[in-house]
């Protein structure tokens, strides 16, 4: 399969590069970057710490989407909507890493997969997929008693909160327990708050160092507490995540699809 990884030079850009180069049945066929990017023009596979690809880091989609299969894309959600059109009109598969999306971004998303085979999740991992699995379940079994509380931490650097995951998980508790996360989500609190809501979920955003993702759900009763956690210390990790979800989008018909559905979750 012919990959192109949009974001080259970022943190998961890098990893996508060295992942594809590794993957049985996979090639790098172009690699892009903003324009103005710094990386532009060099070798992807030296970019990646890897030896020369070939493939030079260019700012021109067009070319790069008509000779590929698909699409690896962790950028920025105004760079992923622009995306996820050019691979619509190249009927190519996208894989969407990108999180703060907002539901107009995922508005259109959801308008490209006509055309397109999407597959987009906030957390490409198994680890985590299978995690929102168990919250869900244990959601749906702890009644309103349980309050729901999402911590997560991630590196300095990055620029959304909540995190994606942390936001996949909390849809996947606010399902368990048959109710929209946009009526019960608590993503900030300062000052005088008063008491907490019952059948809120509750979300905590730790930033700082290196931390490559930590999540924990929550659910304080009285006089116990259940905890779920996932912690994530290799990037390899979304990067082997989002080549397995290319892989299988490939003979699929267009839509939007998600991690559970790469996974058979
Ligand atoms: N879903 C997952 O499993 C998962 C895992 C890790 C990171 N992420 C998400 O991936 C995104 C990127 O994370 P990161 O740590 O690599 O960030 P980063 O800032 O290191 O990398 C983003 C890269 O995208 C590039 N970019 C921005 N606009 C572009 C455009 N129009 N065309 C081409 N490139 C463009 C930037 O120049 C940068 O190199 C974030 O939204 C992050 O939350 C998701
Ligand atoms: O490093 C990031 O940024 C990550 N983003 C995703 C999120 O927002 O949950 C996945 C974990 C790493």
């Amino acid at each position: 399969m012919r990959l192109v990884v949009v974001g080259a030079s970022g943190r998961m850009g890098r990893m996508l590069i060295q992942a594809v180069a590794g993957a049985e049945g996979c090639a790098l066929s172009a690699a892009i970057e903003r324009e103005g990017a710094p990386a532009l023009g060099e070798d992807a596979g030296v970019l990646a710490g890897l030896p020369p690809l070939g493939v030079p880091v260019t700012d021109d989609p067009l070319p790069a989407f008509a000779e590929a299969d698909g699409v690896l894309d962790f950028t920025a959600p105004a760079a992923t909507v622009f995306y996820a059109e050019l691979a619509a009109q190249a009927r190519i598969v996208h894989v969407v890493g990108t999180t703060g999306l907002s539901p107009d971004d995922m508005a259109k998303l959801k308008a490209a997969a006509f055309h397109a085979r999407i597959v987009q999740s906030g957390n490409m991992s198994l680890g985590v997929n299978l995690l929102a699995g168990l919250v869900r379940k244990v959601a749906a079994t702890l009644g309103d008693e349980y309050d729901i509380e999402i911590l997560e931490m991630h590196h300095r650097h990055k620029v959304d909160a909540p995190s994606g995951t942390a936001l996949l998980l909390g849809e996947a508790a606010a399902e368990g327990r048959g109710v929209a996360l946009s009526q019960r989500k608590v993503a900030v609190r300062d000052g005088h708050t008063g008491a907490r809501e019952p059948g809120t979920i509750g979300f905590a955003t730790l930033r700082g160092g290196s931390v490559v993702g930590e999540h924990s759900v929550i659910f304080a009763g009285a006089g116990e507490r259940l905890e779920l956690t996932h912690l994530a210390s290799d990037r390899g990790l979304f990067a082997a995540g989002a080549i397995r979800a290319a892989l299988w989008a490939r003979d699929r018909e267009p839509g939007l699809y998600g991690m559970d559905d790469v996974l058979g979750l």
